[in-house]
């Protein structure tokens, strides 16, 4: 599913009112109309406060409309209008007549208002400000959203949590509503899946209001949410006469003395995701114990005893996926150095992999073309630079993955997968997952799914998904504390499962 930027969305509101030869109070209607139904369908008509705070633009002027199917439904309401500008919207202000001719006289807030009183059991409809914000809240205003905050009512956002910008940090922290749930309208928002802007609200969810579904197919945008629909055309199905030839050779390597789990976990997950056939390639200290934890892994291990000093792969491998464990020892960052340059075939780089190339930035020319390099948020920190907020750092890797021509997956509760201009953001995955080792499945996976022919691309942006779903299904019995990497492992076939399960067909009613 596409998101789409406020620029565009207001570029599809347009287009769908010159298309649908409708005046625009008809797309304001809709969304009210469909915020009354999520809210009604919940209430049944509850006997509870419902407290709208509307802004002065279309955002408030949603809150407005609302507010008169709320009362002609017997809600009880309270309408406040947050007076912060004088440059009313024409459709807020048709509403706002609509509501008056039933009489309904909102209370005006302003810069001297007093701050109303809310209680623990009321139910606040935020509709303050939308996707239009583009300076930060006077600060009477940011006093009231930090009432709104500190009130523990339950906040229902309208499209997005107020005083969040759509494309930059928050200017204060505590000028931002902290919505419970956020109804958005037609499609989502970036801000819901960054670190700094997604602490806002708890639950989100898409209401249709008709935007035009030809303008919505055809922009192109610069970010993908990922969840079933984009992922299932890549699965790659198992064939019949294939035999384990056809499903790659992968490499692991990686490993010190004391960090050998790491590349057993990647080795493991590499494996269990399907690759044909995996060696290990480690320090000497590993060899037992990789035999016998994982008896259908090959092992390859260096002269030294403790460390990676010299990278001799005997044979093509299909792909090498590095880094876990490795440590950056002087001869390893050696070692790593000379496979890069007899390297040809893409390469799934982590960790100290990742930190080596941070330190030694010239090293990033051997790196094979559509190599996937997997960073946490301090990893990537060390290969880009420090960024000023989450949007600063999608641009910064952006350009530095369309400089070397590599995929930067960014990883985090919703990780995006950046190539070229494009960033893929992820759905699957909980935070049952921020647990030791679980990269190392996810770097393993990668590396087993380019070993069985999926394009590096596809592998980072699959692998994710399916990793997330696995971690996902290991928590769904045992809870998020339990989880464990070697969890997510055990689930990789579960979340396979899942995935290729055909959707429930509907009850035939006349059956
Ligand atoms: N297609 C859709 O999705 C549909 C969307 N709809 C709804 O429209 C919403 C967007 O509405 P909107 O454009 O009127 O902007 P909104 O957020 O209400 O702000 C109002 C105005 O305030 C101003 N302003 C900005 N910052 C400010 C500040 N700090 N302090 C003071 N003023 C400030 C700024 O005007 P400016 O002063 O810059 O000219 C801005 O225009 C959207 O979120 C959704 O709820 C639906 O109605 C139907 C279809
Ligand atoms: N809160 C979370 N929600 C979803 N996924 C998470 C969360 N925290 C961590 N993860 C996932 O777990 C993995 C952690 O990777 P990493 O930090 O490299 O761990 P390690 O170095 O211990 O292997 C990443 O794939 C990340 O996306
Ligand atoms: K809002």
């Amino acid at each position: 599913m596409k998101i789409f930027t406020a620029d565009q969305i207001y570029e599809a509101d347009k287009f769908t009112i010159e298309k649908q030869q409708i005046s625009s109070d008809v797309l304001m209607e809709k969304a009210a109309t469909e915020l009354f139904k999520w809210i009604h369908s919940r209430l049944q008509g509850a006997e509870v406060t419902i407290q709208l705070f509307c802004g002065i633009g279309n955002n408030g002027g949603d809150g407005i409309a609302l507010a008169r199917h709320l009362q002609e439904h017997g809600y009880a309401i309270q309408v406040h209008v947050v007076n912060y500008s004088d440059k009313r919207s024409k459709d807020f202000l048709l509403n706002l007549e609509r509501l008056k001719d039933r009489k309904i006289w909102p209370e005006f807030i302003n810069h001297d208002s007093g701050l109303p009183e809310l209680s623990p059991n009321d139910i606040i409809v935020d509709a303050i400000f939308g996707i239009g914000l583009n300076r930060p809240p006077e600060s009477w205003v940011g006093d009231l959203i930090k009432h709104i905050n500190d009130s523990r009512a339950f906040v229902l956002a309208v499209d997005v949590p107020s005083g969040l910008p759509s494309d930059k940090a928050p200017w204060n922290k505590e000028h931002v509503v902290r919505a419970s749930y956020v109804l958005s309208f037609q499609v989502p928002k970036l801000i819901f899946f960054l670190p700094e802007t997604g602490i806002y609200q708890n639950q989100w969810e898409l209401l249709d209001i008709g935007l035009d579904s030809e303008f919505l197919g055809k922009t192109a945008t610069a970010y993908e949410l990922i969840g079933k629909p984009e992922v299932l055309p890549m699965y790659r199905p198992r064939l019949k006469f294939s035999h384990k030839g056809t499903y790659g050779h992968a490499v692991i390597v990686g490993g010190s003395y004391g960090k050998i789990g790491a590349v057993q976990l990647a080795s493991n997950a590499c494996l269990t995701v399907g690759s044909g056939l995996v060696t290990a390639f480690v320090p000497e200290c590993g060899y037992h114990s990789l035999q016998t934890a994982i008896p259908e892994i090959m092992v390859l291990t260096d002269e030294e005893d403790n460390t990676i000093t010299k990278i001799d792969i005997p044979f093509k491998p299909s792909v090498v996926g590095i880094g876990m464990g490795m440590g950056t020892e002087e001869d390893t960052v050696k070692a790593f150095s000379a496979l890069l340059k007899n390297i040809e075939t893409p390469m799934v780089i982590d960790a100290d992999g990742l930190n080596i190339l941070a330190k030694h930035p010239k090293f990033m020319k051997d790196v094979p073309k559509q190599s996937v390099l997997t960073p946490h948020p301090k990893e990537l920190e060390r290969l880009i630079g420090e960024w000023e907020d989450d949007f600063d750092k999608l641009e910064k890797a952006k350009t530095f993955a369309t400089k070397h021509d590599c995929i930067l997956l960014i990883k985090g509760a919703h990780s995006i997968t950046i190539y070229n201009t494009i960033g893929f953001v992820n759905t699957t995955g909980n935070p049952g997952m921020a647990t030791a080792g679980s990269g190392d499945v996810l770097t393993g996976m990668i590396t087993g799914l380019i070993a069985q022919g999926y394009s590096s691309l596809n592998a980072a942006v699959f692998g994710v998904y399916l990793h997330g779903l696995a971690g996902d299904m290991g928590v769904s019995h045992n809870g998020y504390e339990a989880l464990k990497a070697s969890g997510i492992i055990e689930n990789i076939g579960k979340a396979y499962m899942e995935l290729l399960r055909p959707p429930e067909i509907e009850n035939n009613k006349e059956a």
